[in-house]
């Protein structure tokens, strides 16, 4: 961690890329090139995630879209976890300084858009180092070696470390840095947290049972990493100014604090179940087939040994055989010998002088007789080999028999050996099974969460739909207003002169008063609204002058003054009349004179002017007069109290002159706005006259009828959504609604933005369904969704036809 008032290396010391000059490298480079270069691809990964926390909201960096990411702690382990963050793997070492560049630009936009600095939040790296180990020797003696020793002896193990980098935001107390409002709200933010730092630093060093790490979200994420099995490394920054004094000695204390806390470091390892899991599986097969195999051995063994056993019994009974024979052979032959022996021993008693030849025969004999002995003596040497052989064989058929016990126990063993296999497999399958739960807990806990930002999103979207259509309405009104603007300066212009002719009627009039003996008339007129006590008429300016002011409106009403103007509305002369009413119409245009002139008594003199003259151009101007009133909000009931609606549905029901009409729908269009006076504007036949205009069949009027229904019909749906009112819209009881479906593509895109406006508001209302369904409101609300040029008009089309079932039956 880095620590230090701002603008003393922090993230000099801790961030920088030093891509051209590895000299120049922070410690997060640094310290992912010796991750790097201690690890191997083929049994580590190295993996990080880069957040930055800003007023108490975790975001990531490398997925800015991913904020209030939640932090899980492990109940048992304490470990902390970031399940929503992203999680990269490293390849090399320009990859991750890429991904931190990405993470820097992705943190400068989200700070510029917050309208904030690098330093007000804190910047965290984590990085995920994992190592499968070669597997660690089991104890457990018990356990039968198979043909491969070597790996059944081992569980699989993986070594888990993580690296943690965080560079703090700056440590300056709030008082100092004089912050308010926004940069106050941070200043406490980053208090809290560096506050909650230190007091869990503190109460490390003091070895007090109870870490406050719960009390802000950067301790929580800590939590696991300093104090405990962690080791911690802390920078401290500070600025070597005298100015800096306070905070410096403030920042010293604090590492003096942080350097008592002893931490004992522990290797994290685990048993790495996947692989447990997939070896012992292997182990079990492996025996299964190797016991199979073994067992087809031994049959064939035995087949084989019976065989050789039944050959070696043949071949002796053909030796016994043999040797019974020879030996009968040798007994004649031997009984012959001794008949023979005996015939020569009486030959020679008989024939003395055959001696010789006897005793030749005699040795010829004895010869043969020892050639008989030889063979006898070779028999008996011969039995002895066949005993010798048939002992051997008797032998080897003990051994063979042996041999077959020592497989049967070898067999036995095995099967001890597969079913403490099978053992293990199933104590493996137990805590495979845990860790799933375990994952499920989790994947449940991410999914409620996810659920419950999907309805606070769902939320956010309805208040958005609503601000938008809100913006598009002011956006409209905007352009009306601009329009306007445009018009009144053609119109100001044509002021000039009719601000000289004014003055010049006015100093006639009052001439003419003072001669007839009325001047006391205006006089009054003019005190009463607390202006000048006598009314003195100025020196005509020159043109030239009045010239200068054109454009300064005000400056004609103070040289005028108000009441003067309003009292020449009841002129007897129509053209010093008409002068006037297009003065107090102008005057009405701006929202500063508006007060006045109704407190003047203009309105009434305006609405008496509708009343009771016949000519047009008042007609025109006086309701142009009434709709610039009609504007401001306190106007709109004194308009609709003293009989405005009536007088104006009058005047239109008189004229086709589409100027005038196009005055007295736009001063309608304004008291539509009022959600409050809709019901007397109907029973005035205000709604009746507006929709009556569009006989005039003109742009510039239907603009304004449109304008006055949209406005109506958005109040309406507002007041209906805010439970203030029921039932069916009264502009579809006022038969609005077959001339907008009508006409709803034949205007300009401004009038026909507003018909579908007003369309979508009417569909919102369930009691307007079934007329919008008859006059085939369906149809027009499908071609809004797929025609129309605005955003929120086609979201509230949407939102009107997915939340009506007999819509939706209808589309069907
Ligand atoms: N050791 C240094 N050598 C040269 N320049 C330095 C050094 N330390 C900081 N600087 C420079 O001082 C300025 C402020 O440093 P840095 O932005 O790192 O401060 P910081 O403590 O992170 O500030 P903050 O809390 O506002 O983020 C930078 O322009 C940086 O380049």
């Amino acid at each position: 961690m880095a620590y230090g008032q701002t603008g003393t290396g922090k993230t000099y010391t801790v961030g920088r890329l030093g891509k051209d000059d590895p000299s120049e490298r922070g410690i997060m480079v640094r310290a992912l090139e010796d991750i790097l270069a201690s690890t191997s691809s083929r049994s580590d990964s190295v993996a990080i995630s880069y957040l930055q926390l800003y007023l108490e909201s975790l975001q990531d960096l490398l997925a800015p879209e991913k904020t209030n990411i939640p932090i899980v702690e492990d109940p048992k382990t304490g470990e902390v976890s970031l399940p929503g963050a992203a999680v990269v793997d490293i390849r090399n070492l320009d990859h991750f300084v890429e991904l931190l560049q990405i993470g820097e630009a992705n943190r400068h936009a989200a700070n510029t858009k917050l309208n904030t600095e690098s330093s007000r939040s804190h910047a965290m790296l984590v990085v995920h180092i994992q190592r499968s180990l070669k597997e660690k020797e089991e104890n457990d003696t018990s356990s039968v070696a198979i043909s491969d020793e070597s790996s059944s002896r081992h569980i699989p193990l993986l070594l888990k470390s993580k690296l943690l980098i965080v560079d703090l935001a700056g440590s300056e107390r709030i008082d100092k840095s004089g912050s308010e409002g926004h940069m106050l709200e941070e200043a406490k933010f980053i208090n809290l947290s560096l506050t909650s730092l230190g007091k869990c630093i503190n109460a490390l060093a003091e070895n007090s049972p109870h870490i406050p790490t719960r009390d802000s979200k950067l301790t929580r994420l800590l939590r696991d990493s300093f104090g405990g099995t962690a080791r911690t490394s802390l920078i401290i920054t500070i600025g070597p100014s005298a100015r800096h004094y306070s905070e410096t000695s403030s920042t010293i204390m604090f590492s003096q604090r942080a350097m008592k806390i002893v931490n004992t470091v522990k290797l994290k390892e685990e048993v790495d179940y996947e692989t447990l899991y997939r070896k012992l599986e292997y182990q079990v097969d492996y025996l299964t087939s190797e016991l199979d195999r073994q067992q087809k051995l031994r049959v064939n063994e035995k087949v084989h040994m019976e065989k050789e056993l039944k050959e070696y019994e043949a071949t002796l009974a053909e030796i016994e055989r043999n040797f019974a024979v020879k030996s009968e052979n040798l007994e004649k032959e031997k009984s012959h010998l001794e008949l023979e022996i005996k015939k020569l021993k009486e030959d020679l008693n008989t024939e003395k002088a055959s001696k010789d030849r006897m005793s030749e025969n005699i040795i010829q004999l004895e010869t043969s007789v020892k050639h008989n002995e030889q063979q006898q003596l070779e028999n008996s040497l011969y039995q002895k080999v066949l005993a010798d052989t048939t002992k051997m064989h008797e032998q080897k058929i003990v051994e063979l028999l042996k041999q077959l016990e020592d497989e049967q126990s070898r067999s036995a063993s095995l099967e001890k050996q597969l079913n403490e296999t099978k053992q293990h497999l199933s104590e493996a399958q137990r805590l495979l099974q845990m860790q799933e739960n375990i994952a499920k807990d989790i994947k449940k806990e991410l999914s409620r969460l996810k659920e419950e930002s999907t309805s606070q999103i769902k939320l956010l979207q309805q208040t958005n739909d609503e601000l938008l259509s809100e913006k598009a309405l002011i956006y409209e009104e905007l352009k009306s207003v601009q329009e306007k603007v445009l018009y009144e300066a053609r119109y100001r212009k044509s002021l000039e002169d009719e601000v000289l002719k004014l003055k010049k009627a006015l100093s006639e009039n009052n001439a003419d008063l003072e001669s007839r003996g009325t001047y006391g008339m205006i006089r009054s007129a003019s005190s009463l609204g607390g202006g000048d006590a006598v009314y003195m008429p100025r020196p005509i300016k020159t043109r030239e002058t009045i010239s200068g002011q054109r454009d300064t409106i005000s400056k004609i009403f103070e040289e005028v003054g108000l009441s003067n103007i309003l009292a020449l509305l009841r002129s007897e002369d129509l053209d010093v009349q008409i002068h006037a009413v297009k003065v107090v119409a102008n005057l009405a245009a701006e929202d500063i004179n508006q007060e006045r002139i109704v407190e003047e008594g203009g309105l009434d003199a305006l609405l008496l002017l509708l009343e009771t003259s016949e000519n047009t151009t008042i007609h025109r101007v006086t309701a142009g007069a009434i709709a610039n009133l009609a504007m401001n909000g306190s106007n709109q009931g004194l308009i609709m109290n003293r009989g405005g609606a009536r007088l104006l549905a009058n005047v239109a029901s008189k004229t086709d002159d589409p100027q005038t009409l196009r005055m007295v729908a736009g001063a309608i269009a304004n008291l539509c706005g009022n959600e409050k006076l809709h019901v007397m504007l109907k029973e005035d036949g205000g709604i009746k006259a507006l929709l009556g205009m569009v006989r005039s069949g003109h742009n510039d009027v239907i603009a304004q009828i449109a304008r006055g229904i949209a406005n109506f019909a958005k109040c309406e749906s507002r007041a209906i959504s805010q439970g203030h009112r029921k039932g069916r819209s009264l502009l579809i009881e006022e038969n609005a609604l077959n001339w907008m479906v009508a006409n709803s593509t034949t205007f300009s895109a401004s009038t026909r933005r507003h018909i579908e406006l007003a369309f979508c508001h009417l569909a919102q209302n369930e009691e307007n369904a079934r007329e919008i369904i008859s006059t085939g409101g369906i149809k027009e609300l499908v071609r809004i969704l797929q025609e129309s040029s605005r955003e929120d008009i086609r979201n509230l089309a949407k939102k009107a036809l997915n939340s009506n079932p007999l819509f939706l039956s209808g589309i069907q």
